[in-house]
Parts: C-alpha cells; sequence; structure tokens
C-alpha cells in the first residue's frame, strides 16, 4: 500500500514495547526534549554508541503520538533521496466521444513523482527521526535548513524551479541522532545545521538504569544483573579499553547467561569466559590483537578482585 508514494510500511506508529525501561535518568531526558520541542525546535541527541540515542528518540516520538517516519544517515544520501524524486510514468489516457460517432483518444505520458521520507514528512505533520544524520554529507542535508529556520521545504532542488516550497505542517517534528565517535565515514562539519537544533548530549546511562535495561531485556535476576553492570562500569572506570564497554556488551553477556542457565558467578569459568568475549571484541573494535589480550588480562584482574 503506497501513501504520498512512500511504502506505507514505513511509516511507523511508535508504540513503547514492553521490555523498554523508563527510569528516573531517561524520564529527564524525555521531559527536557519534550519541553524543547513544545517550544518548536528541534532535537539532537549526541552519544557515543549504546548511550540509547536511538531507543530514547523512539521513545519520544511515541509521546508524541504522531505517525513517524525514519531515515538512517548515508553518505551515498543526495538531497533528492531526502526529498524525492521522479520514478517512472504513469500513462494519462483521455477518451472524448463527445459526438457519438466520434471517439478520440489522446494518450500522453506524465512523470510520476514519488515524495520521501522528509517531504512526508513535512507535508503531513509527521515525527522524522534522522538517526546517525553526520553520516549524510553536509550538502545533502543542507536541505535541512530552511525546513528548521523557516518552515519551509525547497522542492525546487529536485523538482525543478516551477515548483517553489511546501509550507512545513505545524505538528512536524525533527529528532536527529549523531554520534560523536571520530570514525570513518562522518561528517563532523554541520554546524549550520547543528545551530538550528538543541543538542542532548547522552552519556553512558547511570547504574540504576543499566541495571534495570540489562534485567529487562535477559530477565536476569536483579543481583545476577547488577553483578554484570558492575563489570561494565568497573571495565569502563579503569579507562584502558580503545572504547569503554557499551549496555549492549552486557544485554549480550546477560542473555547468554541466561539461556545457558549457567549462574553469574565470578567462580563461573564460563561467565569469566563469556565476558572476556564479548568485552574483548566490543572494546577493540579493529580486531588489534593486542588490545584484545590487554583487555581479558583486565577483565581476569577484575574477576579476581571481586569477593
Ligand atoms: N530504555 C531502554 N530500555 C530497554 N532497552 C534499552 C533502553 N535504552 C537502550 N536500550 C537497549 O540498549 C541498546 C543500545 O541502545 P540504542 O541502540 O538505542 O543506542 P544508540 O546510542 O542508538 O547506539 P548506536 O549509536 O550504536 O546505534 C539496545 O539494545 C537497546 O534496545
Amino acid at each position: 500500500m503506497q501513501l504520498n508514494g512512500l511504502d506505507k510500511n514505513s511509516i511507523i506508529n511508535p508504540v513503547v514495547l514492553s521490555d523498554f525501561v523508563v527510569t528516573d535518568y531517561i524520564s529527564n531526558v524525555v521531559d527536557r526534549a519534550l519541553a524543547y520541542i513544545k517550544a518548536g525546535f528541534a532535537i539532537h541527541l549526541r552519544g557515543r554508541s549504546g548511550t540509547g540515542k536511538t531507543s530514547i528518540a523512539m521513545y519520544i516520538s511515541s509521546k508524541l503520538n504522531r505517525p513517524t517516519l525514519v531515515i538512517h544517515g548515508d553518505e551515498e544520501f543526495r538531497t533528492s533521496d531526502l526529498i524525492g524524486g521522479r520514478y517512472g510514468y504513469r500513462i494519462r489516457k483521455t477518451i472524448d466521444n463527445f459526438v457519438q460517432s466520434v471517439v478520440k483518444v489522446e494518450e500522453d505520458l506524465v512523470e510520476r513523482w514519488v515524495d520521501s521520507r522528509l517531504t512526508t514528512a513535512c507535508k503531513n505533520g509527521y515525527t522524522l527521526v534522522y538517526d546517525e544524520f553526520t553520516r549524510s554529507r553536509p550538502e545533502a542535508n543542507n536541505i535541512l535548513l530552511s525546513v528548521l529556520q523557516e518552515r519551509l521545504l525547497d522542492i525546487s532542488v529536485a523538482r525543478g524551479a516551477e515548483e517553489g516550497y511546501v509550507k512545513v505542517h505545524p505538528d512536524f517534528t525533527a529528532i536527529f541522532t549523531s554520534n560523536p565517535e571520530d570514525y570513518a565515514g562522518v561528517y563532523g562539519s554541520q554546524d549550520a545545521l547543528r545551530d538550528r537544533m538543541v543538542t542532548l548530549d547522552l552519556d553512558n546511562y547511570d547504574k540504576e538504569t543499566e541495571i534495570s535495561i540489562i534485567k529487562s531485556k535477559s530477565k536476569l535476576s536483579r543481583e545476577d544483573s547488577e553483578r554484570v553492570v558492575n563489570i561494565l562500569r568497573d571495565l569502563r572506570e579503569l579507562g584502558d579499553c580503545e572504547y569503554g564497554p557499551t549496555i549492549r556488551g552486557g544485554i549480550m553477556i546477560a542473555k547468554t547467561l541466561q539461556v545457558l542457565g549457567a549462574p553469574v558467578d565470578k567462580n563461573n569459568e564460563m561467565f569469566r569466559q563469556i565476558c572476556e568475549e564479548v568485552l574483548a571484541s566490543e572494546t577493540s573494535r579493529a580486531g588489534n590483537l593486542q588490545a584484545l589480550r590487554k583487555v581479558r588480562k583486565v577483565i581476569n584482574e577484575l574477576f579476581n578482585k571481586y569477593a
């Protein structure tokens, strides 16, 4: 099914998943974000991998109670990918039998324009979640400047000068996410765009939130979830890793232990091995053997330290 040329399935009515956790930390971030949105600003959730940007963005969009479209930043994007494009033709046929004995048939081909997500969201007042927007080139994203500033979408860039501007619907909301970690494929300099949104910097979740998420995702007990979180946080604190471990690593460890029914106990060899494997690879993404060995050693030392 199509809506304005878009596959209807790409329009989401966000619902809160049953394992989504709302703690004081999350409520606080979300309340601030909703206040900025209410005041008419776009918001930008910025944080390293695993700080919950996408999950919180989708949760905020569920609070806005509007259909939502999601775009994932991509360096191949051109402005027309954000606005829309001409995809194929439609045949228009006119049959004129005004005089009964004469039938005149006229056929012409009309280019078929398909709105992309940004245009659909602007026209209909939907929420747009633009995940990892700094992965797209700044030139492609420039189209968003007038959307955020003047609430006008300049579709002439893609449709030709005769088409002009689309007025942005008052309910349109934009939620951006980005990861400040400097790695290949991210375009750092999008200052003009960043000046037009309110940035909320997200750090790793607080301890209580991490325990609640791991418990909710893995169904381990609170005590066992806390043991997993202690390892994540102690490892982070030591600052010895290329990248600090994320909640994702903790979820992987906890889910695996839950499936195995293995005790979350420092004397259980399986627990130690799973932590080493998951955390060593998560904290050394390039697969640098030396870094991996170092992380394994640190994890072992941590285990020996635990009572
Ligand atoms: N409040 C929450 N309740 C339950 N699970 C959560 C919550 N927040 C985050 N998570 C889980 O934590 C993990 C990381 O979250 P998320 O993907 O939102 O982070 P991110 O910052 O967008 O990461 P990346 O930059 O790597 O995409 C996911 O598995 C997600 O399901």
